[in-house]
């Protein structure tokens, strides 16, 4: 019997650059070591020189094989990957998977000009187009971290959708979408954009501002993708130590926004978790990470569909605050963090629960503020001391600084 190969998915920009080789966008068909080209990292005990790893998507769906000829440092405990891929099956769902062309498949359209689009389509630029007179396919650069608006990011689906609205106002035009993601650097982008671009297009290329107001179509998109202030999905993390107060102050949010009743709201209590979506979780460092990256992803869920999650885990370290940051960021939710910050010399006079004395005692190995460390954020919308002050004036605090989110 042989070993099953090791199994590995990729980071959304890596999917992507993957869906790039597999419709022949970029060649040779393999990974580099050159910043601006095709990369992949692996964590660094598969990334065995030599050997072969299948690349699978979120859902285990093998999609590509990747001969590891070379390794190097990535940092952060990765290996950089240099070797040639072979594709083993295609993407087959997804919304629009039916744009999902290749360049060949562009190419045989014949006679086309293209236009590269990264976010939604003005007024101005759909004039510019029309003049242009000849065939057009918009390559709509769908790829992780490329479609923005006015400074926020747009998805993908919501940059297609602004898209095929603006290509209803140009006669003998089509929308094809193209997996380029953002390597993170503008030159980078610039260079590998320019590559792939070229490979989409037989002819003409022409480029667009994104200046001016957007069609009234175009802007209808828009307002749904991303919506305004107090209309976007939130997340209100509450971080601090037990005792602190986040509990307290979670649940006397959680009833102002139930009595204005405009918003659905989630409460994800650290104990109430705990006992439920976390249960058997233990309090040491992975656990806890693990535990709130639970949290991070519920809430992210919640947000993506306009709701409001309000979360009070004592979420000690700061690694992992930033992860749930980017979950929510990613589901297009507005992410607000309240640092409860009363000192533990207050925390433990108040051991409402008994724990202080308890850890003192070495009975709760690992007790936060005792003998496992609070990382104090440097991020947070907000800042609270609870120390002799009344719940309802720490609620008026948080509430003034929420007021241009919620
Ligand atoms: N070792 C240790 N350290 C800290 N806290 C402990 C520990 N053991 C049990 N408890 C109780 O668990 C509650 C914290 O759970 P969290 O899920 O919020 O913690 S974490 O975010 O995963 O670090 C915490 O609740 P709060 O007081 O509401 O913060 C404690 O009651
Ligand atoms: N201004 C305040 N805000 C919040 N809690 C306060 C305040 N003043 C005193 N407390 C008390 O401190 C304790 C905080 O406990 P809790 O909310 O469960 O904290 P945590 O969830 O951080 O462990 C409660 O007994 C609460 O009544």
């Amino acid at each position: 019997m042989t070993d099953a190969l090791p199994q590995h998915c990729p980071t959304p920009r890596e999917l992507d650059d993957l869906e790039l080789i597999a419709h022949g966008a970029v060649e040779p068909a393999g990974f580099t070591d050159d910043p601006q080209g095709v990369t992949l990292t692996l964590p660094a005990d598969l990334a065995t020189e030599g050997g072969p790893v299948e690349l699978v998507d979120p859902e285990g769906l093998p999609l590509a094989r990747v001969t590891v000829e070379r390794t190097y440092d990535a940092g952060e405990g990765r290996r950089g990957v240099v070797g040639p891929v072979s594709v083993l099956s295609h993407h087959e769902y997804g919304a629009f998977r039916r744009l999902h062309l290749s360049p060949a498949d562009v190419r045989a359209l014949g006679d086309v000009v293209t236009v590269p689009v990264a976010g939604p389509l003005t007024e101005q630029d759909v004039e510019r187009i029309r003049e242009i007179g000849e065939p057009v396919v918009l390559l709509a650069l769908t790829g992780a971290g490329t479609p923005s608006y006015d400074g926020r990011p747009l998805s993908g689906v919501g940059l297609i959708r602004a898209t095929l609205a603006a290509a209803e106002l140009i006669p003998d035009s089509r929308v094809v979408a193209v997996p380029l993601a953002s390597r993170g650097d503008a030159e980078a982008d610039q260079a590998f954009g320019e590559r792939v671009v070229a490979a989409y297009s037989p002819g003409d290329v022409v480029g667009v501002t994104g200046e001016g107001d957007l069609p009234d179509q175009v802007a209808d998109v828009i307002d749904f993708e991303l919506p305004g202030p107090g209309e976007q999905g939130l997340v209100v993390f509450f971080t601090g130590l037990s005792g602190s107060g986040k509990s307290t102050l979670a649940r006397a949010l959680h009833d102002v926004v139930l009595e204005r009743g405009e918003r659905t709201v989630t409460s994800l209590d650290g104990d109430v978790v705990r006992r439920n979506l976390s249960a058997g979780l233990t309090f040491s460092k992975a656990d806890r990470e693990t535990n709130i990256r639970r949290i991070g992803w519920v809430a992210a869920e919640i947000s993506r569909h306009g709701g409001v999650a309000i979360c009070s885990p004592i979420a000690p370290f700061d690694e992992t605050r930033q992860q749930v940051r980017e979950y929510v960021a990613d589901a297009g939710g507005d992410f607000f963090l309240v640092h409860v910050a009363t000192p533990v010399e207050e925390c433990e006079r108040r051991d409402r629960k008994g724990l202080y004395a308890k850890a003192r005692r070495g009975e709760i190995p690992e007790f936060t503020g005792i003998s496992s460390p609070y990382e104090a954020p440097t991020d947070a919308d907000v800042v609270v001391d609870t120390t002799g002050r009344t719940i309802e004036d720490c609620l008026a605090e948080i509430l003034d600084a929420l007021s241009d989110h919620l």
